[in-house]
């Protein structure tokens, strides 16, 4: 649909480089109120493009603008508007999910009120809220992952960043994320989603990126990207493996890599 907002992310030549190219002058715009989801191969540069973006890791060149701000020039302003949801977020053992949503909405600087209501919501739609007065520290990783994903979106973000949201959540979890997140869509809130989960993006994504190399390789709707590979009535992992070929980038490197250079939040 035609927006006349700006885009909900902008980035434009985007580089960094750890040795070897991670990012390598990679350009992309997600729409205002879209649901795009970046996949890749591991170590195609996801992660570090989102991190950028975030914030959390400084670019070599280029230039990112969140709803028109200029991330880079602006970042407290940027980081007002949009939410980051790493792969393995973090939340404070000793407080209860009531007490962290209390607290991060307190970091934001929200009326009180406001805050309960929108933890009661939040921890409610995420099927948290007979735990809500627990300490998280006995929760299992899903559950943690859905406390930290409630906190990130206390604030009301315009764009929602998320690396990996579905990783180690049951399907029950799962279905209740994948609920939030499209509700999110529907009130307008811009998505960018990274995940391995190919049919995720094929049912949830309006647009689809495809990073291999630190560049995007490929981008459009499923049917684009379908004719794009010439894979009629195939799936997105046929066209996924026909566009990037199949293992990861550089072999044998799966894993994280320790990020001795990230920024502290
Ligand atoms: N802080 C860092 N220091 C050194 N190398 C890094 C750092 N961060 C990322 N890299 C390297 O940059 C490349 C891109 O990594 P990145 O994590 O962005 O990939 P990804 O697409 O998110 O992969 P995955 O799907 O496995 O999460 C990899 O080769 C990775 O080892």
């Amino acid at each position: 649909m035609p927006s006349s907002s700006p885009a909900a992310l902008d980035i434009l030549n985007l580089k960094k480089c750890f040795g070897k190219p991670a990012v390598n002058d990679l350009s992309l715009t997600v729409r205002d109120g879209e649901f795009y989801a970046l996949l890749g191969p591991n170590g195609a540069g996801k992660t570090t493009t989102l991190r950028m973006v975030a914030g959390l890791l400084e670019a070599d060149a280029g230039s990112v603008k969140v709803c028109g701000i200029d991330a880079f020039s602006d970042p407290i302003a940027a980081k007002h508007v949009l939410a980051w949801v790493p792969d393995e977020p973090m939340v404070y053992d000793k407080l209860t999910p009531l007490e962290y949503l209390e607290f991060v909405a307190g970091l934001w600087s929200m009326e009180p009120d406001l805050a309960r209501f929108r933890a009661d919501t939040l921890l409610d739609s995420f099927g948290l809220a007979s735990h809500s007065n627990e300490r998280c520290g006995g929760f299992s990783k899903g559950m943690r992952q859905k406390v930290a994903l409630a906190g990130a979106l206390i604030h009301e973000p315009r764009l929602i960043i998320l690396d990996e949201p579905l990783t180690g959540l049951d399907a029950g979890s799962a279905r209740q994320v994948k609920k939030v997140l499209s509700g999110l869509v529907a009130q307008g809130v811009s998505i960018v989603m990274t995940t391995h989960i190919l049919e995720v993006a094929e049912r949830m994504a309006d647009r689809i990126g495809i990073i291999a190399r630190g560049q995007l390789v490929a981008e459009g709707t499923l049917e684009e990207l379908r004719e794009r590979a010439s894979a009629d009535g195939n799936s997105l992992e046929d066209i996924f493996l026909k566009i990037v070929g199949g293992g990861s980038e550089g072999g044998a490197q799966t894993g994280k890599a320790d990020y001795p250079d990230e920024k502290v939040a």
